[in-house]
């Protein structure tokens, strides 16, 4: 699967405004907040502290309903304000893979098992789960460590099997929040990498909320978000194709 093949919207995030409390505990978080992700596009999420960047990607994930604004996924309109169009658990499990700042593995399932357990719980034979959790090992290149417990792999490994498992169900959408904000530079790298490997091969729509400047030319996209405001960086200063 090439991205030239594939220009559908995986995302698409339409005027999103949150609104928190009222009167004088009001807090515009987010106000008419536009973002369209193509299948296939690895998008960056910028932005000082409280600009509203989990505020964004709650909404587009599902979690927290926007106040207004409409969410998109793969030609569904999901979410209208605070009114779902789906069952938003099932919806979720099958179409929304996320990944955080720490991997949150299950600490007494090995990283095979902990892989293979989003496929069983998503109605996956055993046996057909451990296959595939084995073969996402190997893509991402973690297979030998397979029967490790995650306490016995370091940050970067735990955050291989963490997008292993993201990517488990066949996502079309992959939200990550600060995924590489407990990893140094070279393993922060890394993890971009893989997001854009996953994004450009499997066709997902990629979102990274990140602080990490480093690795931005890993991106084909780079948002930023100020006052809860949204903007796309010019087009000169995104990644040249
Ligand atoms: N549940 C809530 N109730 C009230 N205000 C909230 C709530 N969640 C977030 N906010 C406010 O909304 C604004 C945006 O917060 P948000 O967490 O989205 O920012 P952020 O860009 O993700 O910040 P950070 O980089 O620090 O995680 C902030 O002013 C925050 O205080």
């Amino acid at each position: 699967m090439t991205t030239d093949l594939i220009k559908d919207n995986a995302i698409e995030a339409d005027e999103l405004t949150k609104i928190y409390g009222s009167d004088n505990t009001k807090v515009v978080a987010m106000r008419d907040a536009t973002m369209h992700v193509k299948q296939g596009e690895v998008v960056a999420l910028l932005g000082p502290s409280g600009s509203g960047k989990s505020t964004f990607l709650t909404a587009v994930g599902l979690i927290t309903p926007p106040t207004s604004g409409r969410i998109t996924i793969k030609g569904k309109l999901v979410q209208d304000g605070e009114t779902s169009y789906a069952n938003l658990r099932s919806f979720r499990r099958k179409n929304i893979g996320f990944i955080f700042q720490k991997s949150n593995l299950i600490p007494f399932l090995s990283a095979v098992e902990n892989i293979q357990i989003a496929m069983e719980l998503n109605g996956e034979s055993k046996r057909a789960a451990r296959s595939r959790a084995i073969e996402l090992m190997d893509y991402l290149g973690v297979a030998d460590r397979a029967d490790n417990l995650p306490s016995m792999l370091s940050g970067g490994q735990q955050q291989r099997i963490a997008v292993a498992r993201a990517i488990a169900n066949r996502p079309s959408v992959i939200l990550a929040d600060e995924p590489t904000a407990a990893l140094d530079g070279h393993r922060g790298r890394q993890v971009m990498e893989l997001f854009a490997k996953v994004a450009h091969e499997q066709g997902t729509g990629v979102i990274v909320v990140t602080h990490d400047h480093r690795a931005l030319d890993v991106f084909d996209t780079i948002y930023e978000m100020e006052d809860g405001l949204m903007r796309k960086r010019p087009l000169e200063t995104q990644k040249k194709h």
